[in-house]
C-alpha cells in the first residue's frame, strides 16, 4: 500500500483569509483529483500568510477564521487537508495546524517554539502549545509539528513518544543566504535522531522585507533527502511512502526529484526578484520607475526590476546634471536599451538653479559644502516621486548595504522610493551579482562594472576618496553589523587601521535616523537593516564596543 503526500508549495497574501481559503480549497481538489494525493499539507498560518503582524489582534480576525475553517470542512472531502491558521482556543491565541477529513477536524496541533528573535515575534501574538497531536491517516500514526519546531529536539521527540511514524511540518522559513544548507542539516538530525522521515514544507512567495524561496523536501528516517522541489517556483509536489505489509520497517517514502541547490548568487538575485515582483503584484503597482545614473547600483536595480514585472512596465530616467560624465549618459543609455525599458533624460539644472536662487539669500555667508550635493539627489528624488504620483508607479530606492550602514545615502534624495533590492547587499556582492545577472544574458555594460563608483555630486569625485575601499569597508561592517564583533575586536587580527575602523563603526552608530526612514527592501542576510535589526536611534553607547 502506497500514501501520496502533496507538499502545496504556494503563496498566500497575508491578511487574505478569503482568497487564502479558496486557493486551499482550490489546490486540495487538485491535489485529489489530478495527483491522486491522499494528503495535502500547506504552509504554516495558511490562511493568514506569514507573518500576519498586528492583523492577528483584529477583533474581527477570530470569526473570519472560524468561517473559513467551516468553509474548508464543507467543501474538501476524500483527501487529509493540512493546513495552518490562528486559532483561539478558550480566550488565547495559538498558531495551529489541524487535519481536517470528510468534514471533521481530526486533530489540531499548537505550534510550541514560538520564535522570538532576527525577523521573527511570535510571542507578541502566540501563547505555546505543550502537546503532541498524532492523527492516523490510513493507519499510519502522523505527527504534526509547525516551523520553529522542528529546531529543537523536544516536539519532534515527544512526538515520536506518542507514536509517530511521520512528520509532517508546516513552514514559513523565510530566506537569508545560508538557509538552504542550514535547513537540510537540521532535518537530517532531526530524522535521524528520532529514525522518523519529515515532510517539510514551505512558501513561495514574499511578504514585505521577507522572500520565501520554496524548496519544501523530505528526508527518511536516516534523514536523507529523497524529494526536493523546485526553488523559487510554486506548485504541488508530490512523495509517496510505502507501507510494508509486514510493517517492518513501517514507512518507506520512494524517492522523487531532487531540484539540485542553487549558489550564491543565484539564489540572492532570485531572492531580489522574487521580493520585488510580489510586492509590487500585491500591492497593485503599475509599474516602476527608477533613477538611472549609469552607475553600478541603479544598474543591477534595474535588470531585478526587468526581470521581476518586464521591461514593459519599467521606466528609467536618466537625471543629468552638471557634473554627470558623458560615459555616464552613454552607460545609462546603453542599459535601457540592452533591457529594452522606456528611458527618459530629465535634466536637473533649471531645477537645482531654481532651489539655489530662492535659497541664495539665506545661504549667504556660508561656504558651499554637501547641502549643494544634497540638492542634486534630492532633486531627483522630488522628480522621480512627482513620475510615481502621476503614473502609479513605485519608485525603487538603490542604495545598497555598505551605503545604507554608514549614511552615504541623502534623505528624502536618493533614498525615496518604496522598496529596495540592494538595501541588504553589500557592494561587494553588488558587483559579483552583476556578473551573474549577465552570465545569463549581457544586460550591464562592462564599463560600468569595471569604472569606479562615484555619486558624481561633486567634480572628479569618487565614492573611495570619502569612504575606504569596498573590500575593506564590507568587511568591517559584516563583523560588526553581522558578527556583532567590538572595535577592539576587529582590530586584533592586524588587517585594519585603528583610525578607519572608528570611524566606519562611528558612521554606522550615527546613521541609525537614516536607515530607520530608509524604505524596506528583500531581506538577504541573517542581519539585514529590517526587522533584525533594531537598535534606538537616540542613544549614548560608546561607539565601537
Ligand atoms: N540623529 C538624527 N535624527 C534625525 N535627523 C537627523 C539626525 N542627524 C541628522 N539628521 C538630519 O539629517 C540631515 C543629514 O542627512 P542628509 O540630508 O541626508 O545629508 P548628509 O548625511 O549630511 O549627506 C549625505 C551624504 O551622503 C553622500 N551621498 C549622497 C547621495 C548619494 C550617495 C551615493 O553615492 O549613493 C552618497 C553624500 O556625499 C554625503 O556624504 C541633517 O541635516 C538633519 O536634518
Ligand atoms: N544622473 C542621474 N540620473 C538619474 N538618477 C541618478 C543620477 N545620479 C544618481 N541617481 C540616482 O541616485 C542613486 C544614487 O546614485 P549615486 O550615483 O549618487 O551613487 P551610487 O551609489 O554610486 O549609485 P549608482 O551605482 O547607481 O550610481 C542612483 O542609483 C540613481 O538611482
Ligand atoms: N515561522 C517560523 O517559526 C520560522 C522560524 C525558523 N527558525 C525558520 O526561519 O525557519
Amino acid at each position: 500500500m502506497t500514501i501520496r503526500i502533496a507538499m502545496a508549495q504556494l503563496d498566500m497574501l497575508v491578511g487574505d483569509i478569503k482568497n487564502n481559503t479558496e486557493s486551499v480549497i482550490a489546490q486540495s481538489l487538485i491535489a485529489r483529483d489530478e495527483q491522486n494525493a491522499d494528503v495535502i499539507v500547506f504552509p504554516e498560518l495558511t490562511l493568514t500568510g506569514y507573518p500576519p503582524e498586528d492583523l492577528l489582534l483584529r477583533p474581527s480576525l477570530r470569526p473570519r477564521i472560524e468561517a473559513a475553517l467551516a468553509q474548508i470542512l464543507e467543501q474538501v472531502h476524500d483527501i487529509y487537508v493540512v493546513v495552518g491558521y490562528p486559532r483561539d482556543i478558550d480566550g488565547e491565541l495559538f498558531n495551529c495546524a489541524g487535519v481536517f477529513y470528510q468534514g471533521q477536524i481530526l486533530g489540531e496541533y499548537c505550534k510550541q517554539k514560538l520564535p522570538n528573535f532576527q525577523v521573527f515575534d511570535d510571542k507578541r501574538y502566540f501563547e505555546a502549545g505543550n502537546t503532541a497531536c498524532i492523527v492516523a491517516i490510513k493507519g499510519i500514526k502522523v505527527g504534526l509539528s509547525i516551523c520553529e519546531d522542528i529546531w529543537h529536539p523536544e516536539p519532534i521527540a515527544q512526538a515520536k513518544e506518542a507514536g509517530a511514524e511521520l512528520i509532517l511540518n508546516l513552514n514559513a522559513s523565510p530566506f537569508h543566504i545560508e538557509k538552504m544548507g542550514v535547513r537540510e542539516q537540521l532535518l537530517h538530525r532531526r530524522a535521524s535522531e528520532n529514525q522518523l522521515p519529515i515532510v517539510y514544507v514551505n512558501y513561495m512567495g514574499a511578504q514585505d522585507e521577507l522572500v520565501y524561496e520554496g524548496g519544501s523536501f523530505v528526508v527518511d528516517a536516516k534523514g536523507v533527502k529523497i524529494r526536493q522541489a523546485p526553488w523559487y517556483e510554486t506548485g504541488l509536489y508530490c512523495v509517496d511512502f510505502t507501507i510494508a505489509e509486514d510493517r517492518q520497517p513501517r514507512l518507506e517514502p520512494i524517492s522523487g526529484d531532487i531540484a539540485s541547490t542553487l549558489d550564491v548568487e543565484a539564489s540572492v538575485y532570485q531572492a531580489m526578484v522574487t521580493g520585488l515582483r510580489e510586492y509590487i503584484e500585491k500591492n497593485r503597482f503599475k509599474g516602476i520607475v527608477l533613477g538611472l545614473s549609469g552607475g553600478i547600483d541603479s544598474a543591477l536595480s534595474l535588470a531585478v526590476a526587468v526581470d521581476a514585472i518586464g521591461a514593459d512596465r519599467v521606466q528609467a530616467v536618466m537625471m543629468p546634471y552638471t557634473y554627470t560624465s558623458s560615459m555616464s549618459l552613454e552607460d545609462a543609455q546603453e542599459e535601457a536599451k540592452l533591457l529594452g525599458v522606456e528611458y527618459s533624460v530629465l535634466p536637473i539644472e533649471p531645477m537645482v538653479a531654481a532651489f539655489m536662487d530662492t535659497l541664495a539669500p539665506e545661504f549667504e555667508g556660508y561656504a558651499r559644502d554637501t547641502t549643494e550635493e544634497n540638492l542634486q539627489a534630492r532633486t531627483r528624488g522630488v522628480t522621480l516621486m512627482a513620475i510615481s504620483n502621476k503614473k502609479g508607479y513605485m519608485v525603487l530606492t538603490t542604495g545598497n548595504k555598505s551605503e545604507m550602514a554608514v549614511g552615504y545615502a541623502t534623505l528624502y534624495g536618493d533614498m525615496v522610493g518604496g522598496y529596495s533590492v540592494l538595501k541588504d547587499v553589500f557592494k561587494t556582492l553588488v558587483f559579483r551579482l552583476c556578473r551573474y545577472r549577465n552570465s545569463l544574458g549581457y544586460v550591464i555594460p562592462e564599463r560600468v562594472i569595471t569604472r569606479p563608483p562615484s555619486a558624481e555630486l561633486a567634480p572628479d569625485q569618487i565614492d573611495e576618496d570619502s569612504l575606504p575601499s569596498y573590500d575593506v569597508l564590507d568587511e568591517i561592517l559584516h563583523k560588526y553589523i553581522e558578527q556583532d564583533m567590538s572595535a577592539e575586536a576587529i582590530l586584533a587580527s592586524n588587517e585594519f587601521d585603528r583610525e578607519t575602523v572608528y570611524r566606519v563603526l562611528r558612521l554606522v552608530d550615527l546613521n541609525e535616523y537614516k536607515r530607520r526612514q530608509a524604505p524596506t527592501g528583500v531581506r538577504i542576510t541573517e542581519r539585514g537593516f529590517g526587522r533584525d535589526r533594531r537598535y534606538p536611534m537616540t542613544n549614548g553607547w560608546h561607539i565601537g564596543d
